[in-house]
Parts: structure tokens; C-alpha cells; sequence
């Protein structure tokens, strides 16, 4: 957990300093718009949120609403018109090993085999040959995927690839795992397993992970909270803690709980579809 000191008055006229748990990751009012001057597109406006340290955060809204902009901005690939976001009270202003990233398009080097790709950041970060390889092979169990290790992207499937990526990124030991869209491009099947090995890997590891999902059904079974994004101009709509158990399985989906807050989520997804009839 990470811990800020603070100054707290005592109704005796006292201050005395005591540990608080921090926000990991801090979003002030960010802004961003494209574009020049004359036609600008304000994707995100006035967003703040706060992200506590081992959190699993997803982050769902209606097309176009700017998810992905927050992300980019988090994972310092663009930069904010306005506001700001920190990780650990460092201002973001350039991508960092203290972020990892996994896309919904595979993004895995196809030249290298699968624990060739997972070793590629240790490598870079010069973190000693048998340190790094038994880090490749815990993953490589996480994963499930120890027979693979020697095989290339293009002879895995698509979950499988998605499968490293996470390894990939999770064996840099990042504080933070920024997430866009992961499973979005796989097969329901498939996407429902990796599912429930993301919340496996987040209930062994505790990464604060930030997930931008359309799916508000993966959202609900893999976070403790979700931010509901609003259309343009786009903010953050609500806040859902999600208060369900912390050992999670596929069959979590058929229980009333789990439907409570689907139904609540979709409701509040639609309120702005209709006011977007409206406009
Ligand atoms: N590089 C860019 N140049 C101009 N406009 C952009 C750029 N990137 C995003 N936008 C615009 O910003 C808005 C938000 O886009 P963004 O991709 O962040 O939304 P999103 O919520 O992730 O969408 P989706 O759910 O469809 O992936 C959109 O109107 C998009 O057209």
C-alpha cells in the first residue's frame, strides 16, 4: 500500500501526523482537445478521478467519449490540453517503465519467441540473467503457457497472444497496469477465460490496474470500481464501487448481485444514448 504522511487537527487545538493511504493515480480536472484553433475536438473535459493503490479500475462510456484518450494520456504517449495526471505525486509527462500497457491489438514482438518477448523489458532494464529467467518462468506458469515458451506470436492464438502481453508487461514489475480494450477483439469463449485469469493474476499479483472496457459485463466481474464516462463533452459520469466477492467465478455472472450492477451500469450507459437522441 502506498502511504502519505499528513497533518490532521485535534479538537484540542493539536496537529498531529498521521499515515493515510494515497491515490496511486491522481487525474485533476484533465483536459484534452485535437485539432487547430479554428475546428477543435474536445474529447475529454474536466475529468478528475482517483486511483487507490491495488485497485482494479475499469473505465466504461459510450463510443467516442474519450477513453482511450485517458488512457494515452496516463501512459504518457499524449499530452493533456489542460489539468493534470500523476502516478505516486510524479506528474505523467512521458511514457515510463513505472506504466505498462497491453492493447487490444497484439503488440508482441514477432521476431521473438514467447519468453523472448516477456524477458525483452528485463532485458533493457539489465536485470541479471537468472533473476530474469525465473521471472519469465513464474509468468510463464501464470499464464499457463510453459509449453509455448519457446514458440512465436503467429503460431498462438489470439488469447494466447493477449496471454503474453500481460506477462509481458506485468514482469516489469510496473506500479501501475494501464489496459485498453485487452480481450475486445477475442471470441466470447476466450474472452471469458481471460477474464477470469486477469482476476486471478490481479487477486495473486495486485497490480492498480486502469481497464477501458465496452463491456460492461467484463467491467463488473473484474473491478472493485468502475468510472462511468459521459458523452462529449466527455467527464466522468459516476463512480460505482463494485462490492462483490473478493474470489471471483464465471458462474458470479448468473447471481443477482452481479445482474444488480449490470443493470444499473447499462442504465446509466443509456441515460446517455438517449440524450444523444436528443441533441
Ligand atoms: N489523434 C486524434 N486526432 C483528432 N481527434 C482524435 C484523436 N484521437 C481521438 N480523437 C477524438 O477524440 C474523441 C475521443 O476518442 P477516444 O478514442 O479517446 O474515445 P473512446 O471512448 O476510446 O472511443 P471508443 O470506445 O470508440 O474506442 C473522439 O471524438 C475522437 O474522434
Amino acid at each position: 500500500m502506498f502511504w502519505k504522511k499528513k497533518n490532521v487537527a485535534r479538537g484540542n487545538n493539536t496537529v498531529i501526523e498521521v499515515r493515510v493511504a494515497s491515490s496511486k493515480i491522481v487525474v485533476d480536472n484533465l483536459r484534452k482537445a485535437y485539432g487547430s484553433k479554428e475546428k477543435q475536438t474536445t474529447a475529454i473535459d474536466n475529468v478528475s478521478i482517483e486511483i487507490l493503490d491495488n485497485e482494479f479500475v475499469s473505465i466504461v462510456g459510450p463510443s467516442g467519449c474519450g477513453k482511450s484518450t485517458l488512457l494515452r494520456i496516463l501512459a504518457g504517449l499524449d499530452e493533456a490540453t489542460g489539468g493534470t495526471a500523476t502516478v505516486d505525486d510524479t506528474l505523467i509527462d512521458r511514457p515510463g517503465a513505472d506504466r505498462g500497457m497491453v492493447f487490444q491489438s497484439y503488440t508482441l514482438f514477432p521476431w521473438l519467441t514467447v519468453e523472448e518477448n516477456i524477458q525483452f523489458g528485463l532485458k533493457i532494464k539489465g536485470i541479471p540473467k537468472k533473476q530474469a529467467n525465473e521471472i519469465v518462468d513464474r509468468y510463464l506458469d501464470i499464464i499457463k503457457l510453459k509449453p509455448f515458451r519457446k514458440s512465436y506470436p503467429k503460431e498462438l492464438s489470439g488469447g494466447m497472444k493477449q496471454r503474453v502481453a500481460i506477462a509481458r508487461a506485468l514482469a516489469n514489475s510496473p506500479k501501475v497496469l494501464l489496459m485498453d480494450e485487452p480481450f475486445g477483439a477475442l471470441d466470447s469463449q476466450t474472452k471469458s477465460e481471460m477474464q477470469l485469469l486477469m482476476r486471478q493474476i490481479w487477486q495473486v499479483e495486485k497490480p492498480t490496474v486502469v481497464f477501458i472496457t465496452h463491456d460492461i459485463e467484463e467491467a463488473v466481474f473484474l473491478s472493485t470500481r468502475i468510472y462511468v464516462m459521459s458523452g462529449r463533452p466527455s467527464g466522468i459520469k459516476a463512480n460505482i464501487p463494485i462490492y462483490l466477492p473478493y474470489r471471483r467465478s464465471i458462474s458470479l455472472k448468473e447471481t443477482m448481485e452481479f445482474m444488480g450492477y449490470r443493470h444499473k451500469l447499462t442504465a446509466l450507459l443509456q441515460e446517455k444514448e438517449e440524450s444523444i437522441g436528443l441533441e
